[in-house]
């Protein structure tokens, strides 16, 4: 039994997904396309990376063989194979949830890629309960780009940016110290009760700093709003069950705070995997460590910066020895993805990829497990090896 240890690279997708198509996502392929610019010398970055994408440890664990790829001769070390997504969106919750066996077969509500993007009403109801008085933005938009382009004003008039994108979601970005970080807490606290009826995954509070449009810069303390999973979750049937679930960075916000017993955050994924060790530190036999690693998708997917995503990937990459010395005999690693977000893509949203399955730990067999037709296999084989109940989505590979 010993311990496990979910870790999501958040957005890395490796290939594109049988049913991308339909996402408008055709060919779509994070690591593929990452490899090749690392190859092309076109993700070189000053001081921080140049030349081809070096992954050892990954590699060592079966990266390549999992994304089908012949570039590597290594034989894997760890279970190794990819998962397909069965929930209908490409978001964050529902690659998170459908990894912890509770994959999203209801349609999200989304709003439409029109100006005005947010229904009339159901900003004259935010705006009435949240004392402020009105908005700014109300369209579909990269939230970097957004703050440049109204960050002053909002500083100006105390009017919050209001955006979203091609997932469920109501954005709203705000000055930390001009409106204040707790208004917008509490601001964001009164749009998910409206938003609630539209079935919207989450409200995400996108705080800045700064003091122009060339200086505003988003902080750490962005907070997500989200619906509770339908049904229980793997995290809820370890809680249930007296283990402790250790949530690392966004994990708890994206279960709304169900079945979590303690939440580590911290600022970049350095510090994420600083968190994940200290709470594999004090992990009891029987518990879940569950981390989300958010840089590669917020960062470099979504700003579709090809090499900063391939500098993050290094960096994690050459932290994974420490956290396989952290390891003891019965524990169980898995690395994966929950959906992709290629930064050669056109556009700034998700894509609907596959996503790596990497189990490993020191009594853990190497094997092919091939492409599995969910995620909810992670969340199935994660409580078969914390002898939990099962999920009711998806087979052990173990
Ligand atoms: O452009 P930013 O604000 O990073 O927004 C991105 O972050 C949201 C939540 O992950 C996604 O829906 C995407 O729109
Ligand atoms: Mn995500
Ligand atoms: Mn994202």
């Amino acid at each position: 039994m010993a311990r496990a240890i979910i870790l999501v690279l958040d957005s890395f997708g490796i290939g594109t997904a049988p049913d991308a198509e339909a996402f408008g996502d055709d060919g779509a392929d994070t690591f593929g396309h990452i490899l090749a610019a690392c190859l092309a010398g076109e993700a070189d970055v000053d001081g921080r990376r140049e030349g081809p994408l070096r992954l050892p440890n990954l590699e060592r664990l079966g990266l390549f063989a999992a994304a089908g790829r012949g570039e590597s001769r290594m034989r894997p070390q760890a279970v190794w194979g990819s998962a397909c997504e069965i929930s209908h969106g490409k978001d964050t919750p529902s690659g998170h949830w459908e990894i912890a066996g509770v994959p999203v077969l209801f349609d999200w509500g989304y709003f439409p890629r029109t100006e005005p993007a947010f229904p009339p009403e159901l900003i004259r109801q935010i705006v009435d309960d949240g004392g402020i008085d009105g908005i700014l933005g109300d369209k579909h938009a990269s939230g970097t780009e957004v703050i440049r382009e109204l960050g002053e004003e909002s500083v100006a008039t105390g009017r919050p940016i209001f955006y979203t994108s091609s997932d469920s979601v109501l954005q709203i970005a705000a000055h930390e110290t001009h409106f204040g970080l707790e208004r917008l807490y509490d601001l964001c606290a009164v749009a998910r009760r409206h938003v609630d009826p539209l079935n919207i995954g989450r409200v995400i509070a996108r705080p800045f700093t700064g003091e122009t449009a060339e200086t505003f810069t988003r902080t750490a303390n962005r907070r997500d709003f989200s619906v509770p999973p339908p049904q229980a979750t793997l995290l809820e049937s370890a809680t249930r069950a007296g283990r402790s679930v250790h949530a690392i960075g966004k994990i708890a916000d994206i279960f709304a705070h169900r079945g979590i017993t303690r939440t580590l955050k911290g600022d970049g994924n350095m510090a994420l995997f600083d968190r994940t060790l200290e709470a594999l530190g004090q992990a009891a036999d029987g518990d879940l460590v569950f981390a989300n690693f958010v840089d590669f998708d917020m960062l470099y997917g979504h700003r579709r910066d090809v090499g900063g995503y391939a500098a993050a990937l290094e960096a994690f990459d050459r932290r994974l020895p420490e956290l396989q010395a952290a390891m003891r005999p019965g524990d169980l690693a898995v690395v994966t993805a929950d959906h992709g977000c290629d930064p050669t893509f056109r556009g700034s949203d998700h894509t609907r990829e596959v996503v790596p399955v990497l189990a490993f730990g020191p009594a853990i067999e190497p094997k092919p497990i091939g492409r599995r037709e969910t995620f909810a296999d992670i969340g199935a084989s994660v409580a078969a090896h914390l002898s939990l109940e099962a999920t009711s989505n998806g087979r052990s590979f173990l």
